[in-house]
């Protein structure tokens, strides 16, 4: 894939960092140098000028509060007004050195009103209080209520050095106080906490430095780009024919939930697979909107099911569980949504992906002793999908507003593609049959390399988002809507 967005934790770019330090590269001095061009151009799009702009810096006891004091002392030198607030008591003294030398002043955290209303009043606030050193518990002391203040006085425009400090650098979290940025300048290497939910968004636009760190190992997240999606899709060959393109078997609604039924099977149409295939009781509706659907049983190379399936309905029950036999004995991959989600057997391989929302991933691992709710889930996503996969060893697609999915050799994936919009009943739905038609297209290379999986999982996530973007820009979408932009979004992606 080429344009992967790919992250590295606080420990890999350490050790990355390590050989260049050594050899004496002056990574902080690039850092800050590039960092202050930033800031430079975020006052100069906000006022026009440098000259008189107010920045106030939040410094810590670290090499973040190095960088930020490097970049404000170059600031100061274009002619910013830069006062420096020390958080802790300990400082990077050469940073210090240079701000003094450059004029700026420095001023240390005895009255936090006076600093408070010092920040919101400025033009930019640069926060360096803590970068990759965070242990990851949020903001404590001094610094925490001083971030306190601030946001309660009204946040000002933040620029965030490396990471928003208090943001969980490794897996998002936030715990405690968390200064939410508009801009982030990360060094080196983007850090999982800038794409993974919750805080992903307290990270505001991110901007990369590149260092020349050269990170070992695998990528700790990844997020899927539009120009990616090119080289996962099932592109009919010129000689294909519907059965080498795929089928698709959907096993989703009820007389109660006809509705789901309707909308599954039109995610796999649209998405474009060889055939799909109809099991349920509402054969008659589905086949109305979609005469392209077969109904009965036939062969097929991946499953959906669970959509609008309610579990005291005995017949979707019976044929749910003739899939998973499929899905466990022919490594025939699947999609296990919704109601479906009840039925999955204590462990299946990564060919099956389960696609629950917060809610219903805190219910499946409680049926597996971990005493977790929504909450939980939503508060640390990747944590919980992680432990999902250990414990049944499904690909986990964990939707929400970024979508993190978790599969085989240590993949994840976190996706931050749909307007809020999205958040509509059926949306999901959609996306079941969407990612049933990947899996039916390459059913094959997947039952070869079970990862795929996660790589698929979350290019249906990416193409359901923009999906929903395309379906009406800005405005609310219908789940049927999404579905319907689904063949001009999936061109336009190929053509990408
Ligand atoms: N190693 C290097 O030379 C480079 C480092 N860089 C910068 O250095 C940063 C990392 O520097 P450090 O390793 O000094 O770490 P930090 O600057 O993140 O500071 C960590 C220190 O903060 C304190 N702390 C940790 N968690 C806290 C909490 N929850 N509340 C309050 N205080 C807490 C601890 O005393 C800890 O030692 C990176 O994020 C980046 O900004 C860049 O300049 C690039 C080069
Ligand atoms: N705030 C949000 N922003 C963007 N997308 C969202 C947001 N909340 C939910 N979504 C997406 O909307 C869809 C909702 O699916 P789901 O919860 O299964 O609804 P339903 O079961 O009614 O179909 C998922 O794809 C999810 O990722
Ligand atoms: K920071």
């Amino acid at each position: 894939m080429r344009n992967v967005l790919q992250t590295w934790t606080s420990a890999q770019v350490r050790a990355a960092e390590e050989p260049l330090l050594a050899a004496g590269v002056p990574l902080m001095g690039r850092a800050a140098f590039a960092l202050h061009v930033w800031v430079a151009d975020a006052l100069r799009d906000r006022r026009g000028t440098l000259t008189g702009a107010r920045v106030v810096v939040l410094v810590g006891p670290g090499n973040n509060g190095g960088d930020a004091l490097h970049a404000g002392a170059l600031l100061a030198r274009r002619g910013v007004e830069v006062h420096a607030v020390l958080t802790a008591d300990r400082v990077h003294q050469g940073g210090l050195t240079a701000l003094r030398a450059a004029g700026g002043r420095v001023l240390r955290l005895e009255r936090l009103e006076d600093a408070a209303a010092l920040a919101v009043g400025a033009d930019l606030v640069l926060d360096g209080v803590l970068g990759i050193g965070s242990d990851g518990s949020g903001l404590r002391g001094a610094a925490g209520a001083l971030v306190e203040a601030i946001v309660q006085r009204g946040r000002p425009y933040v620029v965030a050095v490396d990471v928003p400090s208090g943001l969980g650098v490794d897996d998002g979290r936030r715990e405690g106080v968390v200064l939410d940025a508009d801009l982030t300048v990360s060094f080196g290497t983007l850090k999982p906490g800038l794409v993974l939910p919750p805080g992903a968004r307290a990270a505001g636009r991110v901007e990369h430095v590149d260092l020349g760190l050269e990170p070992a190992g695998a990528p700790a997240v990844v997020r899927l780009e539009a120009a990616d999606v090119a080289d996962l899709w099932p592109v009919p060959a010129p000689d294909a024919h519907k059965y080498t393109r795929g089928v698709v078997g959907v096993v989703a609604g009820s007389r109660a939930y006809a509705g789901a039924a309707v909308l599954t099977t039109s995610g796999a149409v649209r998405a474009g697979v060889g055939m799909v295939r109809y099991l349920g009781d509402v054969a008659d509706l589905v086949v109305a909107a979609h005469p392209e659907v077969v109904v009965g049983h036939g062969r097929v190379q991946a499953w959906v099911f669970g959509p609008g399936v309610s579990p005291d309905d005995a017949g979707q029950r019976r044929r749910i569980e003739y899939a998973v036999q499929h899905v466990r004995e022919r490594g025939e991959p699947a999609v296990v949504d919704a109601g479906a989600l009840d039925l999955l057997p204590p462990h299946v391989g990564p060919h099956a992906v389960i696609t629950p929302h917060a809610g219903e991933l805190a219910r499946l691992l409680g049926q597996r002793g971990e005493a977790v709710d929504r909450a939980d889930v939503e508060a640390e996503p990747l944590r919980w999908a992680r432990r999902a996969h250990e414990l049944t060893g499904a690909t986990v697609l964990l939707k929400g507003s970024v979508t993190v999915v978790v599969g085989a050799r240590g993949a994840v994936y976190a996706q931050a593609d749909a307007p809020p919009w999205l958040a509509t009943a059926g949306a999901g739905d959609v996306l079941a049959g969407l990612l049933g038609a990947l899996l039916a297209g390459r059913a094959q290379a997947v039952q070869e390399d079970p990862s795929l999986a996660a790589a698929l999982a979350a290019a249906a996530a990416l193409v359901h988002g923009r999906a929903a973007h395309r379906a009406n820009p800005g405005g609310p979408v219908a789940a049927q809507a999404v579905a319907d932009a689904l063949p001009g979004t999936i061109a336009e992606l190929l053509g990408a």
